[in-house]
């Protein structure tokens, strides 16, 4: 089932980011929302994930069954949080524990999930010692061994040089063509490419605005 924003409205004080934004985002299918900074795509993103609300509109994600429970979604971004004491192994294993893998099965599914996003050589370092880059591609990771029907990336590849971009973009891709429903905030124009669909927020500045260029 879609996400589906209805008439997102967001101000910070005087400031109007979001001005009754609605979009529908499809299972298997990745959406760059694309816009210089400001724009609101990081709050856009916020929103859908529930980590923030909206003055006026709504969120809906409906399970895959149709029933009320909300699927799992993952968070990617610059700042994902890799676990200091523990190994990159064990932070992506947490993916796929998160979703009912036995630890031996996890363990199988971290294994793969690492060596796709060129981390081999730093699976048994602990995430204190990864760098910026290899934390996010630990955060990619473990989110593909999670399987979250949606995936909300910001700024996904920002710490990464362009063989590691091309890692994630592949990951992401994988997860959409399996079912996900992807949705990245981005300024990299490789990664726009990669997309289905690409969202200029720069020109949502209306309510009712066409919400989309493909
Ligand atoms: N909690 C907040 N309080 C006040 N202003 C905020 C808050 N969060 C975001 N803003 C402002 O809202 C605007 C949109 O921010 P947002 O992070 O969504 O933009 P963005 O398009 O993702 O930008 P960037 O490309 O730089 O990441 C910016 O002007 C930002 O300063």
């Amino acid at each position: 089932m879609p996400v589906v924003a209805t008439d997102i409205s967001v101000a910070f004080g005087e400031r109007r980011v979001l001005n009754g934004m609605s979009a529908t985002f499809e299972e298997g299918t990745i959406t760059a929302l694309r816009a210089p900074s400001g724009f609101g795509k990081s709050t856009l993103l916020a929103i859908i994930a529930g980590h923030q609300k909206p003055d006026a509109g709504t969120v809906t994600i409906t399970s895959a069954d149709g029933g009320d429970d909300t699927p799992g979604i993952s968070w990617i971004d610059q700042a994902s949080p890799v676990f200091p004491h523990r190994t990159a192994t064990d932070n992506v294993a947490m993916g796929a524990l998160s979703r009912g893998a036995t630890r031996e099965e996890s363990l199988t599914i971290a294994a793969h999930n690492l060596t796709r996003l060129g981390l081999d050589d730093v699976r048994d370092r602990a995430g204190k010692r990864l760098s910026g880059g290899e934390r996010q591609r630990v955060a990619v990771a473990r989110s593909m061994a999670a399987e979250t029907p949606v995936i909300l990336a910001d700024e996904p590849t920002a710490s990464l040089d362009a063989a590691s971009r091309g890692l994630v973009i592949d990951a992401l891709r994988a997860a959409a063509d399996a079912g996900a429903i992807v949705i990245i905030a981005t300024h990299d124009d490789t990664v726009a490419e990669s997309a289905d669909r690409i969202i200029r927020m720069d020109t949502l500045d209306t309510p009712s605005a066409p919400e989309a260029t493909a």
